[in-house]
């Protein structure tokens, strides 16, 4: 398979480390970034084809991953107008594969002169270490192979999710996609407690890293539901529950469940906003 991906950052950057001598061979990857330095560390790791601008390798690619900021998205579908023009020309529609937040398929295809073959994708930063998860949505004209394609690579990198319907992208940006950023806040806060009630802060970090991933690989290993996992954990009248009681009395899981909404609302609108151009 001949990926191209336009954008070499961090989120290119992990999926790259997946895919690269596993799906397909590092000389099979092509990678398109302004930034020379990017590109250059990309081409010595994993021996892929680098360029500063979009030109005929990422024309001839199978799928273009589409891996830049929301932002400068519209910029990118001009640049890259004319090579899917030729593509088509030629008999050929590659998959177009972006991971952006907010932005909506509907306006990619309109900016790439009505394209249809888009998977939109939210995938999340532990893909750096092959534990992602990715929510992914496909348009009308993509193939079962295209899809198919689309799959295996989210998959090089962690778990995919398939959404049926494209506004429900935003719940999973709001879940998954920002989620990471939810549990090193919380991974944060118990380091700061710890210090404050006198421990180092190498036990503090030693202690909250072990509980979470501990407690995170028992909820997806036990039997019991998540629920469940914690009633065992909270003795009556013990320091778990007053704990707990002291997270309801500060609304802690409210707070969450607002801030999630906020990050869905975030995404439609910066789809929104951004989808007005061009
Ligand atoms: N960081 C995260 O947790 C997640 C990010 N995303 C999405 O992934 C996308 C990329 O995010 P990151 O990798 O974190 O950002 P990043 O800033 O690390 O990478 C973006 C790259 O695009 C390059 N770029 C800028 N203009 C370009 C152009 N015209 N042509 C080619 N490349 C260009 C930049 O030089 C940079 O290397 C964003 O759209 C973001 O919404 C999706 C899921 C999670
Ligand atoms: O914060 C953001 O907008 C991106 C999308 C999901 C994670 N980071």
């Amino acid at each position: 398979m001949k990926i191209a991906f336009i954008g070499g950052g961090n989120m290119a950057a992990a999926l790259i480390a997946g895919l690269a001598g596993k799906l397909t061979p590092g000389g099979n990857i092509h990678v398109v970034d302004p930034n020379p330095a990017s590109l250059e560390k990309l081409r010595q790791e994993y021996g892929v084809t680098v360029a500063g601008v979009a030109g005929e390798a990422v024309g001839a690619a199978e799928v273009l991953v589409l891996a830049v900021k929301p932002q400068v998205m519209h910029e990118v579908t001009q640049q890259l107008l004319p090579l899917l023009q030729a593509a088509r020309a030629a008999g050929r529609s590659p998959l177009v594969l972006s991971i952006a937040a907010g932005i909506r398929a509907q306006d990619l295809s309109r900016w790439l002169g009505g394209y249809q073959a888009i998977v939109r994708t939210m995938p999340n930063t532990p893909a750096l270490i092959g534990k992602g998860v990715t929510g992914m949505v496909a348009s009308s004209g993509v193939s079962t192979a295209q899809r198919e394609a689309a799959d295996q690579i989210l998959r090089a990198v962690g778990e995919t999710v398939w959404l049926d319907d494209e506004s429900k992208i935003d719940a999973v940006t709001a879940v998954s996609g920002s989620g990471p950023a939810y549990v090193f806040y919380f991974i944060e806060a118990m380091q700061q407690a710890a210090q404050e009630l006198g421990l180092t802060a190498e036990q503090g970090k030693q202690l909250a890293m072990a509980t979470f991933t501990g407690a995170a690989q028992l909820a997806v290993e036990s039997a019991d539901p998540v629920p469940v996992l914690r009633e065992k954990v909270t003795s009556k009248g013990g320091t778990t529950y007053a704990a707990l009681t002291s997270m309801e009395a500060s609304g802690v899981k409210a707070a969450i469940i607002a801030a999630v909404k906020a990050a869905a609302a975030r995404g439609k609108e910066l789809g929104e906003q951004l989808g007005a151009a061009g």
